[in-house]
């Protein structure tokens, strides 16, 4: 497996680099403008990033992990605190505000917590803030490269469920426009499968409001010239139905050790749909999205800016497809429940029912 890792990862660096840290800023993709603009933006200060964060122009479980363990290292920039508890002070903060971008994708807390942990731990060596800077920096990398190589893994995996002439069904974007890294979550086996020979096509829903599907997944999945078909969110049941579909496989912002996934709004039909036309639905995330600790009731899921429902992003703008005014529910997320869902595909191996005994012995709990 580790050869087979290393050669993929060089083989399989991404085209597209959504999150790039240049030394003292992020450089970030605005994925607000895909695919009709390529715009980067510049993010040098904690309030940047959590901008970039909460207005989407960075988005994705683990890309908003990777964007907000980049912060804590600019929080130390920017401040230049002249002690080490100083250092610790102006983390804490920056831990604060970045915790309060966006509230499902657990990676977001758990990067800001492996950060924050790290300089606890560097700052009981050393009372230089500039080691512990430098020793932040080494930590956000490290966790840029794991999240690579586990997207690689989980490819491999989920690879073994695909059979040459396969057609997969996915939601949103969980691609390495997601992970900002590489190959993503829900792709990575079609990447995988792909460079390994298998002919494998995919069916991506548009997935409104924010269109994911439409606007990054289309985007990503032909610039690799993986054969894809765009639907509209309402025909997932009857290409499922016309057995057009041979598995499906989606990403996740958070999973319990029960096996409720939290993954984008669209994601629970899916899995109903699916589970009554008796096809395998696949769960891809890093063992960083799944939340050891809470209920399925403790979870927020976000609900967003209502014009996001009553518009749609097109080259010129957003424009309005409805009465301006219309109240509006816009939850951006929703959690399937775990017996819809046949595996769940991490880095470390995949899980299978009963989840909620195969998560725990997957993460050596038991
Ligand atoms: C591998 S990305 C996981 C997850 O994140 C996306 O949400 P958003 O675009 O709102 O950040 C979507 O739910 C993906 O499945």
């Amino acid at each position: 497996m580790e050869k087979l890792v290393q050669e993929l990862k060089e083989k399989l660096r991404p085209k597209i680099r959504p999150i790039s840290w240049a030394g003292d800023k992020l450089i970030l993709l605005d994925q607000r403008l895909l695919p009709f603009e390529t715009r980067y933006i510049e993010a040098r200060t904690v309030a940047e990033v959590a901008d970039a964060i909460r207005e989407m122009k960075v988005r994705g479980a683990p890309a908003i992990g990777i964007t907000a363990a980049f912060g804590m290292v600019i929080a130390l920039i920017e401040k230049k605190p002249r002690s080490i508890d100083e250092a610790l002070k102006v983390l804490e903060q920056a831990k604060n505000t970045l915790a309060k971008t966006r509230p499902t994708a657990v990676n977001l807390f758990w990067a800001l917590d492996r950060m924050y942990n790290k300089a606890v731990e560097s700052a009981s060596k050393t009372a230089s803030v500039n080691e512990l800077l430098q020793d932040l920096e080494e930590e956000a990398k490290r966790i840029f490269e794991e999240e690579l190589e586990a997207e690689i893994r989980m490819g491999i995996y989920g690879a073994e469920f695909l059979e040459n002439g396969d057609t997969v069904l996915t939601i949103c974007n969980a691609g390495g426009l997601a992970t900002g890294t590489g190959i993503g979550t829900a792709t990575a086996p079609i990447y995988i499968a792909t460079a390994l020979g298998k002919q494998v096509s995919v069916i991506a829903p548009e997935t409104r409001p924010w269109q994911q599907g439409a606007r990054l997944t289309v985007y990503e999945l032909m610039q690799n010239g993986i054969r894809t078909t765009l639907i509209a969110d309402t025909a997932v049941g009857l290409v499922m139905y016309k057995k057009l579909v041979n598995v499906v496989m989606v990403g996740a912002d958070r999973i319990l050790l029960d096996g409720h996934v939290f993954n984008k709004i669209g994601t629970l039909n899916e899995a109903v749909l699916a589970h009554e036309f008796g096809i395998p639905f696949y769960v891809l995330a890093p063992t960083s999205t799944i939340d050891t600790k809470s209920k399925v009731e403790e979870v927020k899921i976000e609900e967003r800016d209502p014009d996001e429902v009553r518009t749609v992003r097109t080259s010129q703008g957003p424009v309005y497809v409805t009465v301006k005014d219309v109240p509006v529910f816009n939850p951006v997320f929703d959690v399937t429940p775990p017996k819809y869902v046949t595996g769940i595909i991490t880095e470390k191996g995949v899980a299978i029912q009963p989840l909620h005994k195969n998560l725990r012995r997957l993460l050596n709990l038991t």
